[in-house]
């Protein structure tokens, strides 16, 4: 067997021209543009790079985008009260503190401050529990999109052994939720779990989010199995690879994502669906005062 692709990016560019099309319908209706707040401490090259597609995938979207570009030695009490003014500020929509921050800051007590209907990354406590019951929320963007990316390929996903690899805060553990709430069942592996490849062996869906190339071997896939790799891993010969070995996986699975040009584009797709909604989110907030 050979892998169907799944195409990233070609699906988060569909999802971005959905957003750019609910924009306009906006502007039509007079009502404002989504407007998106990006925070950057220090100057992590990656970091400088991931942020400055934010901010273009904005204007193409015609969101408005402000940027606030911080030195590496500011303190908690000024980030935090750069985080209490976007809060109050109208015309800001939605917040993200790009992550890593520098050590000396303290990143939970940071975003806890995000109020959180302007917490599109949402990694907001709030959000999370709300995920959690199933309620309306704002939805950590990567696990968000890797639903949109298996949807696409048109797989019922209800009923299928999913193993997610790696246990995070920002993708592993809310990917538990989202497939468990799109009707898997799910497992959850990390750097305690004594048997990986028995367990891959019987997963339909299999999700890694690690950062360690190579982690997942092609031979431990299921034949036909949905492989998602959210790793992005840049080698010393500068070539950049996920957590899976992809070749001899995409020899057995039914469907992989490529690295790059598979998860990656759409986290950045979904970011811009939950400014979206935050939008109109807080048009709602607005107009009841
Ligand atoms: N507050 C916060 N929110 C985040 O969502 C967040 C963050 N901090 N810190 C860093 C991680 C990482 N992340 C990526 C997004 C897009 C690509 C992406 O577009 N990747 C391209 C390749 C990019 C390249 O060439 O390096 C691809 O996979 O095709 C990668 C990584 C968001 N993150
Ligand atoms: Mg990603």
């Amino acid at each position: 067997m050979s892998a169907n692709i799944i195409d990233g990016k070609q699906i988060a560019e569909n999802v971005r021209n959905n957003v750019a099309s609910a924009v306009e319908k906006r502007k039509a209706e007079g009502l404002r543009v989504p407007g998106l707040a990006v925070v950057l401490v220090g100057n992590d090259p990656a970091s400088e790079v991931y942020v400055r597609n934010k901010k273009m995938d904005c204007e193409k979207a015609g969101f408005r985008s402000f940027s606030y570009d911080l030195k590496a030695d500011t303190t908690q009490e000024q980030l935090l009260k750069l985080v209490d003014e976007l809060n109050e500020k109208p015309e800001v929509d939605g917040i993200l503190v790009q992550l890593p921050l520098p050590e000396h800051l303290d990143a939970n007590l940071i975003l806890e401050r995000i109020k959180p209907h302007k917490d599109v990354d949402g990694f907001h406590p709030y959000n999370l529990g709300r995920l959690a019951q199933r309620l309306p929320a704002l939805r950590p963007c990567t696990p968000k999109g890797i639903i949109t990316l298996l949807e696409s390929t048109g797989e019922k996903i209800r009923g299928m052994n999913a193993t997610i690899v790696g246990a995070s805060n920002i993708v592993g553990r809310p990917m538990a939720m989202e497939l468990l709430l799109a009707g898997c069942t799910v497992t959850v592996t990390h750097r305690f779990t004594q048997d990986l490849p028995g367990t891959l062996a019987n997963a339909d869906i299999v999700v890694v989010a690690v950062g360690k190339p190579g982690l997942v071997k092609g031979e431990w896939i299921k034949e036909g199995a949905i492989v998602i790799d959210v790793g992005i891993n840049r080698l010393e010969n500068g070539k950049l690879v996920g957590d899976v070995d992809y070749d001899i996986a995409a020899e057995r699975a039914g469907w992989i994502t490529p690295v790059p040009g598979g998860v990656g584009p759409m986290t950045r797709a979904a970011l811009l669906e939950n400014t979206l909604q935050a939008a109109e989110n807080h048009d709602i907030s607005l107009n009841q005062g």
